[in-house]
Formats: C-alpha cells, sequence, structure tokens
C-alpha cells in the first residue's frame, strides 16, 4: 500500500513579530499554489531572541537563531523553517537544506535618523555621533567611508531598536537596519535613506531581504512544492552570495558586504554582477571586487561565488580575516 499523501505542513519560526510576518508570506504563497493543503505554525523564541546583552560577534556558536528549530524539524516535529536568510548559516546540518527562494524584499541597508532629527543622508550626520548598530559589517563599513562618526551597539528586535533610538536621553543621533525589516513591518516612513555602493559605499549582508525556506534533504515532495513559490533570479543570486560568504569561512562574524544585481551585458545576455567588500573593523584595511557572472544554475551560481571570493583573497581579503579570526582567539583565551 502507497505510503498516505501529507495534506498538513507544519511551519516553524522564531516569535518575534518580523519572524511571523514573514512566515505568514510563505504559508499565503503556498496555501495559493496548493489549496487543498493545510499550513499551520509552529513559533518558538530562540536563544538568540532570549540573549540580548551578550555582543553578537562574541558568540561562539554560530547558529542562535537556527539550532533549535532545526532540531525540531529533524525530529519531524515541523516540516519546514522560514527564516530570515542572512540569520542562516552557510553550513547547514547534513539532513537539511535550503529550499528555493521566494522573490526578495529591497536588499539594501537604510539610514533611520532618530525621531525630531532634521539629517537627510549619512553624508549629513555631523561629526562624533552616535550611529547605532551591532553589526561588525556595518560597523566596519562605517569605519572605512565615515571615520568621523561613532557607533555604538543597539540590540533587539526592530521595535525595540528604534524605541531605543528615539528615548530622549538616548545616545544616538541614527542607526543602519535593513530596509527589508522596515518595509515588512510598514514602518518605510522611518527611512530616512536607502544606503548602495553608489551613494554612501555601504553594502549588505549575504541574503539580507530574502527568506530562508529550510527543510529535510530527503523531503522531495515539499521541495517539490516550494519550486512553485520560488523565483531563479533570487534564488541564484543569494547561492552566490552565500557561496562567497561560506568560501571566505567568515560565518556570519565576516564584515562581508555584497551587492548583487541582474544586468543585460553587451551581447545581450543577462549577467549577475556582484560588487563585493571586506573591510577591517577598524576600517583601516578594504578588500574589493566587482565580477559579471553567467548564473544559470545552481552549480554556476556556487562557482560564481568562489570566483568572487578569489577576487576578494587577491585584493587582500584573506589577511583582514585571519586578523579578525586571531583576535577572536585571544579574547576567547581571555574570557576562559
Ligand atoms: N540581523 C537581524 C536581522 N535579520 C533579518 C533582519 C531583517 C532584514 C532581512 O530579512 O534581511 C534583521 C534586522 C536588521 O538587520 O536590521
Amino acid at each position: 500500500m502507497a505510503a498516505p499523501t501529507r495534506t498538513t505542513f507544519t511551519i516553524g519560526t522564531r516569535k518575534s513579530k518580523l519572524a511571523l510576518l514573514q512566515t505568514d508570506l510563505v504559508q499565503a504563497a503556498l496555501q495559493k499554489t496548493h489549496p487543498d493543503y493545510e499550513f499551520k505554525i509552529f513559533s518558538k523564541e530562540t536563544a538568540g531572541d532570549l540573549n540580548t546583552t551578550i555582543a553578537l560577534k562574541d558568540f561562539t556558536t554560530k547558529n542562535l537563531w537556527t539550532e533549535e528549530l532545526e532540531e525540531l524539524m529533524i525530529a519531524g516535529q515541523v516540516d519546514f523553517i522560514v527564516h530570515s536568510l542572512k540569520d542562516v548559516p552557510t553550513i547547514l546540518p547534513s539532513s537539511c537544506i535550503l529550499g528555493p527562494t521566494m522573490p526578495r524584499e529591497d536588499s539594501r541597508d537604510v539610514l533611520v535618523v532618530k525621531q525630531g532629527l532634521p539629517y537627510k543622508s549619512l553624508a549629513e550626520i555631523p561629526a562624533g555621533s552616535v550611529v547605532g548598530t551591532s553589526s561588525i559589517r556595518r560597523t566596519a563599513q562605517l569605519a572605512r567611508k565615515y571615520p568621523h562618526l561613532k557607533v555604538q551597539d543597539i540590540r533587539g528586535n526592530i521595535g525595540t531598536r528604534l524605541s531605543k533610538l528615539d528615548a530622549e536621553d538616548s545616545p544616538y543621533t541614527c542607526a543602519i537596519l535593513a530596509a527589508a525589516g522596515l518595509l515588512r513591518l510598514d514602518l518605510q516612513d522611518r527611512i530616512t535613506q536607502y544606503l548602495d555602493s553608489k551613494n554612501s559605499g555601504m553594502l549588505y549582508a549575504v541574503g539580507q531581504g530574502a527568506l530562508g525556506i529550510e527543510i529535510r534533504k530527503d523531503d522531495t515532495l515539499l521541495h517539490g512544492m516550494l519550486d512553485k513559490i520560488g523565483d531563479w533570479d533570487t534564488t541564484f543570486a543569494v547561492l552566490a552570495e552565500r557561496s562567497l560568504l561560506r568560501t571566505l569561512e567568515g560565518g556570519c562574524s565576516a564584515p562581508l558586504g555584497v551587492e548583487t544585481e541582474w544586468v543585460q551585458s553587451a551581447e545581450g545576455s543577462k549577467k549577475l554582477r556582484m560588487r563585493s567588500v571586506v573591510v577591517s573593523v577598524d576600517g583601516q584595511k578594504c578588500a574589493e571586487a566587482e565580477v559579471d557572472g553567467d548564473v544559470n544554475s545552481v552549480e554556476s551560481a556556487e562557482a560564481f561565488g568562489i570566483t568572487v571570493a578569489k577576487a576578494l583573497v587577491a585584493d587582500g581579503a584573506g589577511e583582514i580575516l585571519e586578523e579578525i579570526q586571531r583576535n577572536k582567539v585571544v579574547k576567547e583565551g581571555v574570557a576562559s
């Protein structure tokens, strides 16, 4: 007798407002392509949600946001997990894979100015002002391009960060956040400036703005279903970005920025253009690469990521990353 057909699926997610909203997007898309199936949501607070004091870059475990949900999926309690792709480690447990990626939200970082202050761009923020961010990537790029600004940690969910920024006695003049989170939460009014390579030299995180749908590797039924809501342009772009990050082996704490776009080449073919930067935390050293690649399959996307990594290493990225790794080892040695 054939195995009974599964018609009910449980989606695992973190409990934050943004995570739940993103899960709703995936649920709605699947419900549309598979109207006869039922998609339930199981939400859970993860270690990453609960600990908001330790600086993110000092965590040694890299998958604070993903590990517990993965365990539930491997145990069969949930069928797939919806993540913010940028929080998903580049190496997954051997029994898990990412499914196709849905169209990406705006992938850029944005400037958010404290309520009541008049500044319209990062360039207008006065010297000595404090920028709120806890990301090593944003800190390093700010140190490089805006050395006259100071950076201070700002932690928590997006709503929490905005309240910390706006608090009357807050030290911050502005904060840098991902556009995607603000747009999804209907907080577009708070976006003062979209940041990119041209207007500010700020590149975004690998996978930013995209959703990562993680499934069990052997779940071919679900993989086939996700194919119907996936978008190849997004899937190939984020595969290439993740391959670049994996190759550099910096994990989620690498000060790596990317900017990926599809461009029409002179010969009329479509190419994936990737700008990338690795910056030392103090902003003193910087490696950059801009490469166009023929990307039209999972394999060519991953190969392209490796090509970009090589170009970055040729420009000095290896030394910068080794130095960060050395400092980490020293820090952990002192702490233990
Ligand atoms: N680092 C936390 C995080 N993970 C995902 C998002 C939302 C944007 C996205 O999906 O990329 C954010 C907030 C931020 O960086 O401002």
